[in-house]
């Protein structure tokens, strides 16, 4: 194994009965990479994410995690991972640095890695604060602590800013920044496309096959998509027109524009020139957003499924 993947798997499958819900997926992630995993719900990420930490069993396939043989060492890999699972928990009627004390008993920790973690974090000021009462921000930043607490070289996080408001989202994305350029590796699931750009390379899964892969720039130009704007008066009369014409895949309003998609882009410009024509408006270039290709992406995948 090449020494600066923390994490290098290959071809890992699973089924529950039998649907194969993880389906071949292989995934590179170099130490100190924050990489995201973006995929539609259902695809696989959280399946995929507990294989890696040694939690489920694979069916199939193999790899490293920190160098550790996911089918054979779990335990090590346990020990050096820190996993913040989409719905983490904690004792409400606790305080956070109760909570954060019974977290350090399971690893065996003392009172001074309470404390240095509630400093890291930020934390001291409201240590006794009930974990209850906290906001969202708060929450999840007390899972964090839960998590980085052992001093984990590999951070796995499924969703962790699921119904967290921006501004405490940001601060966490700082925090996550700050830490890969100290030398952690980051493996971050997200449906957020703000939170995708933010990673310095995301793979993207669905229907249990991972699809793509890459620096986002990578993943747009890869995807070959093509992008107009339409401005005008009558745009809810040209989305109408749009639909199903030939090389428009995607007619999206974004505020008082309208963006249509297509991977063909020659049949898309003559389409979108049509609709402009007809309904008054004004079409230019633009460029394709990350959502447009996970959407794209994803409209793809379902179709090679039926
Ligand atoms: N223990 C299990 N038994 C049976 N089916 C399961 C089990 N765990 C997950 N699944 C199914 O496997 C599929 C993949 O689920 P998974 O949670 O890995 O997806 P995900 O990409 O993390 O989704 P989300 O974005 O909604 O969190 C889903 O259809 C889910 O219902």
């Amino acid at each position: 194994m090449a020494e600066e993947n923390a994490i290098e798997v290959t071809n890992l499958t699973k089924s529950f009965g039998d649907k194969m819900v993880v389906d071949h997926v292989s995934l590179e992630v170099k130490r100190g990479e924050i990489a995201g995993f973006l995929g539609p719900n259902g695809s696989g990420k959280t399946t995929t994410i507990r294989m890696m930490c040694g939690l489920l069993r694979v069916d199939d396939g193999e790899g490293r995690v920190l160098g550790h043989d996911i089918r054979h060492e779990g335990p090590a890999i346990k020990r050096e991972v820190g996993y913040m699972t989409q719905r983490f928990s904690f004792y409400e009627d606790l305080s956070i640095e109760e909570n954060l004390a019974f977290v350090a008993g399971i690893y065996g920790l003392g009172r001074k890695a309470v404390r240095d973690t509630l400093a890291d974090l930020g934390l001291t000021s409201r240590r006794r604060q009930l974990a209850g009462s906290l906001s969202g921000g708060w929450k999840q930043r007390l899972a964090l602590a839960a998590c980085i607490m052992h001093r984990p070289q590999l951070l796995m996080l499924d969703e962790p800013t699921a119904g967290v408001d921006p501004k405490a989202r940001r601060e966490f994305w700082d925090e996550i920044h700050q830490r890969a350029a100290d030398g952690l590796t980051v493996l971050v699931s997200t449906h957020y496309m703000d939170e995708a750009e933010r990673c310095h390379r995301i793979n993207y899964i669905a229907y249990g096959k991972l699809i793509t892969r890459g620096t986002v720039p990578e993943v747009v130009r890869d995807a070959g998509l093509s992008t107009f704007v339409l401005k005008g008066p009558r745009l809810a009369e040209a989305q109408r027109l749009l639909r199903g014409k030939p090389g428009v895949d995607q007619v999206a309003p974004y505020g008082v524009d309208l963006h249509v998609i297509g991977r063909n882009r020659v049949e898309l410009e003559a389409s979108v020139t049509e609709a402009a024509h007809a309904t008054g408006s004004e079409a230019c270039p633009a460029e394709t957003s990350l959502e447009d290709v996970f959407i794209q992406l994803m409209g793809e995948a379902q179709d090679n499924m039926e």
